[in-house]
C-alpha cells in the first residue's frame, strides 16, 4: 500500500515525518502524471504545488480553515488529499470536476475557473469570519503569480491591510508562468524578489527573530521590515510592493521544500493579520516532458504518453482557433493598422502566430480582460484596429469596458471569441454561453458567427473593416466541422442553406448549428412539413431579411448555442414583433442553468441541443397545434411545450 492510499483527510497528514512527507511528494507526482496523462487536464500546475498543497492542509485545518485556490485548476492535489484518491473520471460527465467543486467535498470552497477572484473570496470570509464570532478560523488563498495581473486581486489588497486582526494568509503560488512566462510589472517584481539571495536570506533570520517575541514583536517587526524592505528597494530598484500596500510579508520561500513552506505557514498562521507567503514553485515540476515544455509547461494537455509526454491525439482537420490564427496574421499582412490583444493566453487563441509575425504588434496584457477591452478603445482612438482575443466566457469579465469604453465611443475593436457555446470539461464557468446574451444589448455592437471555417475567415475580414463600432466574432472549440455552401445569399448578406417550397417553418440558425439546423430541416422535410433553413452570418443586429421571411412561415425557429434567455432568438422575436410580423417564434437554445462539465456531445444531448430532440419538438408544434399560416398567425403555441421552446 503506498502512504498516498492511507490518505484519507488532510488530518491523516499530521503524523507523518519528513521522510514520509518526501515520499507521499513523490506518489503523489507519479499518481498526476499516471492519471492526468489518461484523463487530460492541468498537469503542469499541478505538478507545481505538490509541497504547498500537503503544508497548507498539514498547517490548517480544513474544513473549519477555508482553503480557495485561485482559477482552480492546480487543485488535483487538494483533491487526492480530501478523500478523492481516484482521479480517473477527472473531467467526464458525472466524474469528477477539474476545478474544486462543493458537491464534491466539504473541503472545496470556489468553483469559477475565472481567475483573480481568490483574494475578494478570502477578503470576505475572513470579514464573516470575525463578524461571527469565529475570528479563530482562518483564510487561505493560494494565488498565482498570472493570477495576480488580474484587477480583482488588486481591489481585494487594496482591502486587505495588516492593520486588522483577521486571519488571513495569502499564498502567492509563483511560477513565474501563466501559460508563458507571466508579462509585466508584477513578474518583474516577484522575479526580482525570488532571485536576490541577500534579501532571502536576511529576510528570513529577522522575521524568525522578532517572531519568537510574539504580538510586541510583531509590531516592532512590522515597523523594522517597512524600513528594511524601503531599504532594499533603494538597492533593489524595485518597490518592495506588499510592505507599501502595509501587509507582512514572508519568503520568498522554495515552495518544493515542505518543511520550509511549513515553517512560514505556520509564522503566518500565529502572525493574527493578513500575510502574503511567497512561495516560489515551478510549474512540471518533477516532470521532464513538462518541465522542458517551453510552450507552457503542460499548463492544461489532452491524452498523453506518459513516459514521453508527447499528445496522443493527433487531429488533421484545422481547429477554429488555427483558421482564425492564420486568417488574422494575413489580414494585418495587408492592414498594418491591425494589432492583437491578448489576456495571457497567447497560443490557446491563436494570436502567437501574429506574434511570431509581427512581434510589436500584439500586446499580452496578463489576466485582465476589463484592461484589454479598454486599452483596445485607446488603441483604436489612437488609429488602430485591435482584435482582442479571448476565451467567450472571459468577456463576461469585459462586459462594462465594451459597453462604456469601446461602444460609447464607437471604437472600431473586434473581439474574438474562441471557446464560444458548451465546451465541455471545464465546467460551468468554462463554457462561453453567456456572450450573445450580454453583448447583444451593446448599442451599435455587430455580433458574427461563423457556420464553419469559410464563413470564419470572411467574416472576420468583414469584422476587421468596421471602425466605428464594436465587431464580434464567435466560433467553438475544437476542430472545425463540415463547411455549408449556401443555396444562395440575400442582398443583406444573409445565406439560405435550405429551402423548402413549403413555407411552413422557418429556421435561423446561428453559427454551427446551421450542421443541426439542416438535419433538422431534412427530419422535417420527411415528416411533410416545408423547412427553410438560413444563416444570417452576422445575428446583431438582426438582418431585415431574416424579418421579411419570418413573415411568409407558420413558425420561426432559431437555434444557438448558448442560453436561450436573451439569446439571438428572443432578438428575432422582439424585430418581429416591432415590424408587425406575428409569427410565432421558438428559440432553441440552452437553458440559463450552469452546465456541469461534461463532454460536449453529451451535454448538448441532454439539454436536447439535437437535431432529434428539435424536429421532434417542432414536428409536434406543427402538426400538433395546427398552426394557421403566417399570413394570418396569431396563436401562440400551446403552453407547456417541451423545456427548449419558448414561444
Ligand atoms: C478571467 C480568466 N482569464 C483567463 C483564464 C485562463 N487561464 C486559466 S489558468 C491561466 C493561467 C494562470 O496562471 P497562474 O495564476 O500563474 O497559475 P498557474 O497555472 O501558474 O499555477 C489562465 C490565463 C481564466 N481562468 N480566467
Ligand atoms: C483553466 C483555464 O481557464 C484554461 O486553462 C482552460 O482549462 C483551457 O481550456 P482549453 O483546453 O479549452 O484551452
Ligand atoms: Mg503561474
Amino acid at each position: 500500500m503506498t502512504l498516498l492510499e492511507t490518505i484519507s483527510g488532510p488530518r491523516d497528514l499530521d503524523a507523518l515525518s519528513p521522510e514520509q512527507l518526501e515520499q507521499l511528494a513523490r506518489e503523489v507526482r507519479e499518481y498526476l502524471v499516471a492519471s492526468v496523462s489518461k484523463t487530460g487536464g492541468h498537469l503542469g500546475p499541478n505538478l507545481g504545488v505538490v509541497e504547498l498543497t500537503i503544508a497548507i492542509h498539514r498547517v490548517f485545518d480544513s474544513p473549519r480553515d477555508a482553503i480557495v485556490f485561485d482559477t482552480g485548476h492546480q487543485s488535483y492535489v487538494h483533491k487526492l488529499l480530501t478523500g478523492r484518491r481516484d482521479l480517473s473520471s477527472l473531467r467526464t460527465t458525472g466524474g469528477l470536476a477539474g476545478y474544486p467543486q462543493r458537491s464534491e467535498s466539504v473541503h472545496d470552497v470556489v468553483e469559477s475557473s475565472h481567475a483573480s477572484s481568490s483574494l475578494s473570496w478570502a477578503d470576505g470570509i475572513s470579514k464573516a469570519f470575525e463578524m461571527t464570532g469565529q475570528g479563530d478560523r482562518h483564510v487561505v488563498a493560494v494565488v498565482g503569480d498570472g493570477a495576480l495581473t488580474g484587477g480583482m486581486t488588486w481591489e481585494a489588497l487594496n482591502n486587505i491591510s495588516d492593520d486588522n486582526t483577521r486571519n488571513l494568509v495569502v499564498i502567492v503560488n509563483d511560477n513565474g508562468r501563466s501559460y508563458a512566462p507571466t508579462i509585466g510589472g508584477m513578474a518583474r517584481f516577484l522575479s526580482s524578489v525570488r532571485t536576490r539571495p541577500s534579501y532571502r536570506s536576511l529576510h528570513e533570520s529577522s522575521s524568525r527573530a522578532f517572531d519568537k517575541l510574539g504580538s510586541p514583536g510583531r509590531a516592532f517587526y512590522r515597523g523594522v521590515r517597512g524600513g528594511l524592505h524601503g531599504f532594499l528597494s533603494r538597492f533593489s530598484g524595485n518597490e518592495a510592493l506588499y510592505s507599501n500596500l502595509d501587509i507582512k510579508y514572508i519568503g520568498p520561500v522554495d515552495g518544493h521544500d515542505e518543511h520550509a513552506v511549513e515553517a512560514a505557514l505556520r509564522q503566518a498562521k500565529s502572525y493574527g493579520a493578513p500575510v502574503i507567503v511567497h512561495a516560489i514553485t515551478e510549474k512540471g515540476r518533477g516532470y521532464e516532458p513538462a518541465r522542458r515544455d517551453a510552450a507552457d509547461q503542460f499548463h492544461a494537455v489532452g491524452q498523453i504518453d506518459p513516459e514521453t509526454g508527447e499528445s496522443l491525439e493527433t487531429s488533421s482537420a484545422p481547429s477554429w482557433t488555427g483558421v482564425f490564427a492564420d486568417e488574422l496574421v494575413s489580414l494585418a499582412e495587408q492592414n498594418p493598422r491591425l494589432v492583437g490583444i491578448t489576456a495571457a493566453m497567447l497560443r490557446p487563441t491563436g494570436l502567437h502566430r501574429m506574434a511570431e509575425r509581427f512581434p510589436s504588434r500584439v500586446f499580452d496584457v496578463g489576466i485582465a480582460e476589463q484592461h484589454a477591452a479598454t486599452s483596445a478603445a485607446g488603441l483604436a482612438f489612437g488609429g488602430l484596429h485591435p482584435v482582442v482575443a479571448v476565451y467567450a466566457t472571459f468577456i463576461n469579465r469585459a462586459f462594462d469596458q465594451v459597453l462604456m469604453d469601446v461602444a460609447l465611443h464607437k471604437a472600431g475593436v473586434t473581439f474574438v471569441l474562441d471557446r464560444a457555446g458548451v465546451t465541455g470539461p471545464d465546467g460551468p464557468s468554462h463554457h462561453g454561453v453567456w456572450d450573445l446574451s450580454i453583448l447583444q444589448v451593446v448599442p451599435g455592437i455587430r455580433i458574427a458567427a461563423p457556420r464553419d471555417s469559410v464563413r470564419l475567415v470572411e467574416e472576420l475580414g468583414e469584422a476587421v473593416a468596421v471602425d466605428d463600432a464594436p465587431t464580434v466574432l464567435r466560433f467553438p472549440k475544437g476542430t472545425v466541422g463540415t463547411e455549408y455552401d449556401a443555396v444562395r445569399r440575400l442582398d443583406d448578406g444573409v445565406d439560405v442553406l435550405a429551402e423548402s417550397e413549403r413555407k411552413d417553418v422557418l429556421l435561423v440558425t446561428v453559427g454551427p448549428m446551421a450542421g443541426i439546423g439542416l438535419e433538422v430541416a431534412q427530419r422535417l422535410e420527411a415528416q411533410g412539413i416545408g423547412a427553410t433553413v438560413v444563416d444570417p452570418r452576422w445575428v446583431v443586429p438582426v438582418p431585415r431579411s431574416v424579418v421579411d421571411l419570418s413573415a411568409e412561415y407558420r413558425i420561426v425557429v432559431s437555434i444557438e448555442d448558448g442560453i436561450r434567455v436573451g439569446g439571438i432568438g428572443t432578438r428575432i422575436r422582439q424585430d418581429l414583433r416591432e415590424a408587425g410580423v406575428d409569427t410565432a417564434v421558438t428559440e432553441i437554445g440552452l437553458p440559463d442553468e450552469f452546465l456541469d462539465h461534461g463532454s460536449r456531445g453529451d451535454i448538448l444531448e441532454r439539454v436536447g441541443l439535437t437535431p432529434q430532440h428539435i424536429a421532434r419538438d417542432v414536428t409536434a408544434m406543427v402538426l400538433g397545434s395546427k398552426l394557421p399560416h403566417a399570413r394570418n398567425a396569431g396563436a401562440d403555441l400551446p403552453a407547456g411545450s417541451s423545456p427548449q421552446q419558448r414561444v
